[in-house]
């Protein structure tokens, strides 16, 4: 062993820099107790389980995650958490034998199970209840459950426990990281919201998680994940440039995971998303797709990627929570900026506005400003800073409005967003429904407010099967635009006759 005088291990890497040290330098021995003591100073907590054991730094953990999950462990407030209404909701489950009552009913570490509590957490919402065990039972998982309906805990949970069960991988002696989880999330928002979760499960365990995704800095990321990251979480199309820079490698990965996996596989990320499975070559995977809405196509695509999985869904699948009061304004597209800045007069709390474009949030941002409100708006064309910057500022209460594409319409979990407002409608009934749950979560009330115009058409079925569904209060105008869509949609046959298909699905 090459080391100094006192016999501690030196490097080699570094056996050169201190050859050529200057005679100012501190000795070599001082300068490693130094070393050692600002790292006792910033990191003196050791990890509580096996998994530090491999841990370069000794088992000492990194002392910037553990500083930012005690932040985050601060910041939650779970009081006015009501899961009363979720109780009596249907749960549709393939494989009956799957339930539990108290997170500690599964065979989770203390750590892990302290780490809850620490969160808050005093009982499994009912999705935790049933994908929790199908998971420990190591089986795939499509799981279709309302937003705010605390899906992320769902598959977090079980993939930490099973880490911490089954111990750290062999040492592999390749290059940068080989992760045993990944979860895969469509917007850099809410990887960074997945990523601040997970390092709460993981607080003291000793499993390094980290998050990539565009935008930000990638040699930050990168030198990240050089040192070695357990679990990742990412937006596809940075994952997939650091997998062919060789910085990740998916040959060990246990645990996929796809958060909103019907957006993962439409269209726009569905290449993507094939290219990262099909890179994950451990025979023992395990899959977890989840959405609060999962329309067939996309259900046809996930089975491609699962074996024999279970199928979990609670309440009726793609509909919305009936904490959310739902209220449609009809408001031709000319009046919409005045309409909305009388209504903003009247309402409290953070206030979530969606729009379609890009442009549309910028200009009403500046209407709305010029019009003395506190406002922000967040849409792909913003700088990361800048989209992280106007997030932060809303969540605090700085800027208690936020224009918004859809951008901010999946997952993000926002306390006190207490009223969303459609200032155009959505495309899909599945984008209205991600929308409106960023309010009414985690059984607290929400309020929705659609403008509908001649530009809404295209979902005005859907939406009134959604309205009548969740016994929302419907409008006589709206009914009566309704029928008009319906008859207007209607296909005749060669005698004049509507096509029985159509009578059966209006
Ligand atoms: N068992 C629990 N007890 C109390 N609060 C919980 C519990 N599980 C989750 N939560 C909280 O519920 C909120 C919503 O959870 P989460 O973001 O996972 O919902 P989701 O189902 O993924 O929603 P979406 O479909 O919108 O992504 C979070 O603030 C989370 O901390």
């Amino acid at each position: 062993m090459d080391g100094t005088k006192t016999g501690k291990y030196i490097p080699p890497h570094k056996r050169a820099q201190l050859a050529n040290a200057s005679p100012s330098d501190p000795p070599v021995a001082s300068k490693f107790e130094k070393f050692l003591q600002n790292r006792n100073d910033s990191a003196s907590v050791k990890a509580e389980s096996s998994w530090g054991r491999r841990d370069r730094r000794n088992g000492f953990l990194d002392s910037e995650d553990l500083q930012q999950a005690e932040l985050l462990f601060q910041q939650e407030k779970h009081e006015g958490v009501d899961f009363e209404s979720y109780e009596d909701m249907p749960v549709e489950i393939s494989e009956s034998s799957f339930s539990m009552t108290n997170f500690s009913d599964c065979e989770a570490h203390p750590t892990l199970l302290a780490n809850v509590r620490k969160m808050g957490y005093e009982n499994p919402t009912p999705v935790q209840k049933y994908a929790i065990p199908c998971l420990f039972a190591r089986r795939d998982l499509m799981v279709c459950a309302q937003t705010g309906s605390g899906k992320t805990a769902s598959y977090l949970f079980p993939m930490v426990a099973k880490m911490l069960n089954d111990g750290p991988p062999a040492p592999h002696g390749g290059r940068g990281s080989y992760p045993l989880g990944f979860v895969l999330a469509p917007t850099r928002e809410l990887s960074i919201q997945i990523h601040e979760e997970a390092l709460k499960f993981c607080y003291k365990t000793g499993i390094k998680v980290a998050v990539v995704y565009g935008g930000a800095d990638p040699r930050t990321q990168s030198k990240e994940l050089e040192r070695g990251v357990d679990i990742i979480v990412a937006t596809p199309g940075r994952l997939i440039d650091f997998i062919n820079r060789g910085k990740v490698n998916l040959s060990l990965t246990k645990y996929l995971i796809l958060d909103e996996a019907d957006r993962m596989l439409d269209m726009g990320f569905e290449p993507q998303i094939r290219t990262i499975l099909e890179s994950t070559t451990n025979p023992g995977k395990e899959t977890v797709m989840c959405s609060a809405t999962f329309p067939q196509p996309a259900q046809d695509l996930a089975v491609q990627f699962m074996k024999n999985y279970i199928f979990l869904s609670i309440g009726k699948a793609g509909s919305t929570t009936v904490n959310i009061i739902q209220t449609l304004y009809k408001v031709e597209e000319p009046d919409k900026k005045l309409f909305l800045h009388e209504k903003l007069q009247n309402l409290q709390g953070l206030v979530l506005i969606f729009v379609e474009m890009k442009r549309t949030a910028d200009n009403l941002e500046d209407y709305l400003i010029g019009r003395g409100h506190r406002c922000a708006s967040i849409h792909g064309d913003k700088d990361q800073p800048q989209r992280e910057k106007v997030l932060r500022d809303f969540k605090s209460g700085k800027t208690p409005i936020l224009v918004a594409t859809d951008v901010a319409a999946r997952g993000l979990d926002i306390p006190n967003v207490t009223n969303v407002i459609n200032f155009d409608t959505p495309n899909s009934i599945e984008d209205y429904v991600h929308r409106i749950g960023r309010t009414g979560r985690v059984g607290k009330e929400g309020l929705a407010i659609s403008f509908i115009s001649e530009k809404s058409k295209p979902i005005i079925k859907d939406l009134y099967s959604l309205l009548l569904e969740t016994k929302q209060d419907l409008p006589d105008w709206f009914d009566e635009m309704y029928q008009k869509t319906v008859i207007t949609n209607r296909r005749f046959d060669y005698r004049g006759r509507p096509y029985r298909n159509n009578w059966n699905r209006n």
